[in-house]
């Protein structure tokens, strides 16, 4: 049975309504990771209901922080491995992919169909470098993997390509301060998503891991952890969804508690790309508030978005509703998420007239023939982004059906709900699938 979600929009498209968006996935895997690390000396609050978080929490709490992180323990003398298993979740299997190496145990580490065509050869090979025991299970470059730990260190250096995903690099950062010989990676080619390094980074820095970034080096000594508490901000990259319905309502006023206009998240970037579309972020008592009534700024003739390809599919979708033909670059990593989302959003806006088409990696839209038909129906590829950011179009088009409703789990398991308390419409359709 495959649930899809009917939503529409009667009456005046006036929004005021105030929304507290769960804590965000990005934060909350690091938190936990590092608390693990740390063996508990630090611990994290507000952790999301994001089904990513849920995942690694319960994968943590089930392996315990017993055994010796800081390397040195022999090996297990059984060969049964524990079976770790991600399901969809991207950092999690990227962060327990180093995490595992370094804990005394063996391990086979997997995930869902999808998550065994996402590579993680990069990383595994550094780790290897490094002197961790890991073999694919499946096929080569990719999970599941088996690991067995702790890695006996051999090197502190480590090479590291940049520009596939930054989750790797932060993997290894984390467990950089429990390794005997700390970590010294160099960087090999353009850094994609670099403001995520930059949260690992800080998020250790904020209990006592001091590093040294020069050039294309970053290095980690061995240290210990400081006791403190990681409090988590809300999501930025779900505030997005709130972004485009500003976008699209004729007036909104939305407010977002707990939010920081300066966050640790490179999604808050949100707040500025989104003056293209005319809406105004102000700081409030309780965190912020957006207005869909400012005037807009002019749009970039390219627009990059290398630093936050999360919110990739938030502004294509809301520049080709409202007919704009911008031009992006720093999409490339998009093909290796949650779905090909490159694929997705090509096949998906062809429903409303639009083409998206690639040339030397700038990616065009073409909003010649934009149309909105009385209904929609949106496949959503297993990628929660795809139906959060299409569902806003149900401002524009009486009826918009987003397939396999319950994508949104994956990060924002209450957008139903808070698109219901901002004034949409959601009915849950239930339809059987014939195999
Ligand atoms: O480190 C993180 O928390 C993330 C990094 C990004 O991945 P890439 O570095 O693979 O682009 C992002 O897309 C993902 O949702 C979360
Ligand atoms: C890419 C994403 O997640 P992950 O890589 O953690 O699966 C995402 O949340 O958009």
């Amino acid at each position: 049975m495959s649930k899809n979600a009917l939503v529409s929009f009667q009456g005046n498209k006036n929004i005021n309504t105030e929304i507290q968006l769960t804590g965000s996935k990005s934060e909350c895997n690091r938190a936990l990771i590092i608390s693990a690390l740390s063996k508990k000396l630090v611990q994290v609050e507000n952790l999301s209901n994001a089904a990513d978080t849920v995942t690694l929490n319960g994968i943590l709490n089930k392996l315990g922080v017993e055994s010796n992180e800081q390397g040195g323990a022999s090996k297990p003398q059984t060969n049964n491995s524990e079976l770790v298993d991600v399901g969809p979740a991207g950092t999690a299997m990227r962060f327990l992919s180093a995490y595992l190496s370094a804990k005394n145990g063996n391990f086979l580490l997997t995930g869902t169909e999808r998550m065994k065509q996402r590579p993680i050869g990069i990383l595994a090979e550094a780790l290897k470098t490094l002197g961790a025991d890991i073999s694919y299970a499946e096929n080569e470059g990719f999970p599941p993997l088996n690991i067995v730990g702790p890695l006996n260190q051999k090197t502190e250096k480590v090479k590291i390509k940049g520009d596939v995903s930054s989750q790797y690099i932060s993997a290894l950062l984390m467990i950089a301060p429990v390794l005997p010989q700390g970590l010294t990676l160099e960087i090999e080619g353009e850094l994609t998503s670099k403001p995520y390094v930059d949260m690992t980074l800080d998020m250790l820095s904020a209990v006592g891991i001091e590093h040294q970034w020069q050039g294309n080096s970053i290095s980690i000594k061995p240290q210990t952890f400081k006791a403190g508490t990681l409090v988590v901000e809300p999501d930025w990259s779900a505030a997005s969804y709130w972004y485009s319905i500003a976008a699209l309502a004729d007036e909104a006023t939305i407010s977002l508690p707990a939010l920081k206009e300066k966050s640790l998240q490179g999604d808050s970037q949100i707040q500025r790309i989104m003056e293209i579309f005319g809406i105004q972020t102000s700081k409030t008592e309780t965190g912020i508030s957006i207005q869909s009534n400012e005037k807009a700024t002019d749009a970039p003739e390219i627009l990059d978005l290398k630093t936050c390809p999360d919110l990739a599919q938030t502004i294509v979708v809301i520049a080709a509703a409202l007919g704009k033909n911008m031009a992006f670059t720093g999409l490339e990593t998009l093909k290796i998420k949650e779905t090909d989302r490159i694929a997705a959003l090509q096949n998906e806006l062809a429903k409303i007239g639009v083409t998206l088409t690639e040339t030397n990696l700038v990616y065009t839209l073409n909003c010649d023939k934009l149309h909105f038909p009385d209904k929609i129906t949106i496949a959503t590829y297993e990628d929660h982004r795809m139906a959060m950011a299409f569902a806003p179009l149900a401002l524009l088009v009486k009826e918009v059906e987003i397939e396999e409703m319950q994508v949104v789990e994956k990060s924002y398991p209450y957008f139903w709900d808070d698109l219901k308390k901002a004034g949409f419409e959601v009915t849950t359709l239930q339809h059987s699938v014939i195999q």
